[in-house]
């Protein structure tokens, strides 16, 4: 068994991984950690997320210089989930002790000049990790995740773009010059525990946020190789991310076209589904799974991507990164084989 440490475990991607790892055929749990001044250190982690009561029973660790010694001499991996400033600092400090590191946030997903000052407010100090960072979209980049010790887990709004996209773009289907156009609903818990007025439950209806400056925009686009334009909303659900997804196809792509590139990319992936109708909210919510449909009329092509924000768009595609980084089964973890 490999021993897990979960930075941030009293969030909500946090509380996820908590409870994956804890039922993982092959991790256990190295302790859970929250900020060392943080108002809920030493309270049982099932006080505050009560289904996992008489499940998992560790308390909620303050991150001090006693507990960063516990788990550079005590953990095999470290997932941080926590902001990305935090990550940001934490990463290089575990990863100079030899630990590979998972990180949920955006600290170290997309390399380039300027793009940390601009989308996220702070400068990078640590290019060289960013550099060398594996991006952890699981189906796509299994070689790059095995071989680094960083594996900077994707955003919610990324994996369902991305998952969407990229067999397209792969098998060379989008009009050359076409910017694809991502319309996409996430529930609340996308934007973590912490309490603010803007995402308050009864605050929320549907509505956009984020137009033209959402820091997804160059994260999609970047790991798609083409630009794309991105609308985030808002929706009053709890957990879950659906995408429609517009993308003006070349003259002449058959639907048979279409169907090879989904199929060459997730067939065999048991992950992603080709759903065979479309998508909902209720199919993925709860679960690890993206699920996918398509319809053309013409050269317009629709593709509707759904996923659960906290799992496959973070906490459970960060166990796949583990998966393949350990040389683990795919699913170990995630779905019964
Ligand atoms: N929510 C989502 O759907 C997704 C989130 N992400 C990313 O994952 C990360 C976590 O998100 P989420 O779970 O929603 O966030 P939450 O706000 O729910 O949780 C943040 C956690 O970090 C802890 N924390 C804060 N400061 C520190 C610190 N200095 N040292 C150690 N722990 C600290 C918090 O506890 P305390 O403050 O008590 O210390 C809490 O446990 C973020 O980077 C987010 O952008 C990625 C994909 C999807
Ligand atoms: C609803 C909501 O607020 N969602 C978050 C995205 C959460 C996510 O994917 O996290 P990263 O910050 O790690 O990229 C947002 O739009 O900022």
């Amino acid at each position: 068994m490999l021993k897990a440490a979960i930075i941030g475990a009293s969030g909500y991607t946090g509380a996820e991984l908590a409870g994956l790892i804890h039922g993982h055929p092959h991790l256990e749990l190295a302790g859970l950690y929250v900020s060392e001044g943080s108002q809920d250190a030493h309270k049982p982690f099932a006080s505050l997320h009560p289904r996992w009561r008489g499940v998992i029973d560790l308390p909620l660790l303050p991150l001090d210089d006693e507990a960063l010694s516990r788990i550079h001499t005590e953990a095999d991996l470290v997932l941080l989930a926590t902001a990305h400033e935090v990550s940001h600092d934490l990463a290089p400090g575990f990863l100079a002790k030899g630990l590979p590191v998972f990180d949920l946030s955006g600290a170290f997903r997309v390399p380039g000049e300027g793009f940390y000052d601009k989308f996220y407010g702070f400068a990078h100090q640590h290019t060289d990790w960013l550099a060398n960072a594996a991006y952890g979209l699981a189906e796509w980049n299994q070689d790059a995740i095995r071989a680094a010790s960083l594996i900077a887990v994707p955003g919610c709004y990324p994996t369902a773009s991305l998952s969407a996209l990229k067999p397209l773009e792969q098998a060379g289907l989008i009009a050359d010059g076409n910017r694809p156009i991502i319309s996409a609903v996430s529930g609340v818990s996308g934007a973590g525990r912490k309490a603010s007025m803007a995402n308050s439950f009864c605050e929320v209806s549907l509505k956009p946020y984020g137009v033209f400056n959402h820091r997804h925009q160059p994260e999609i686009s970047h790991h798609l190789g083409t630009q794309v334009v991105f609308q985030p909303h808002l929706g009053n659900f709890i957990r879950g991310i659906l995408a429609t997804v517009y993308v003006q196809l070349k003259d002449d792509v058959t639907d048979e076209q279409i169907a090879a590139a989904y199929h060459q990319a997730y067939d065999g992936q048991r992950i992603v589904r080709l759903a065979g109708q479309w998508p909902q909210i209720n199919d993925v919510a709860g679960t690890p799974f993206c699920d996918l449909h398509w319809s053309r009329d013409g050269n317009q092509l629709i593709v509707v991507s759904a996923i659960d924000n906290l799992l496959k768009g973070a906490a459970s595609q960060a166990i796949q990164c583990i998966n393949i980084h350990q040389g683990f089964s795919p699913l170990a973890g995630l779905v019964k084989e």
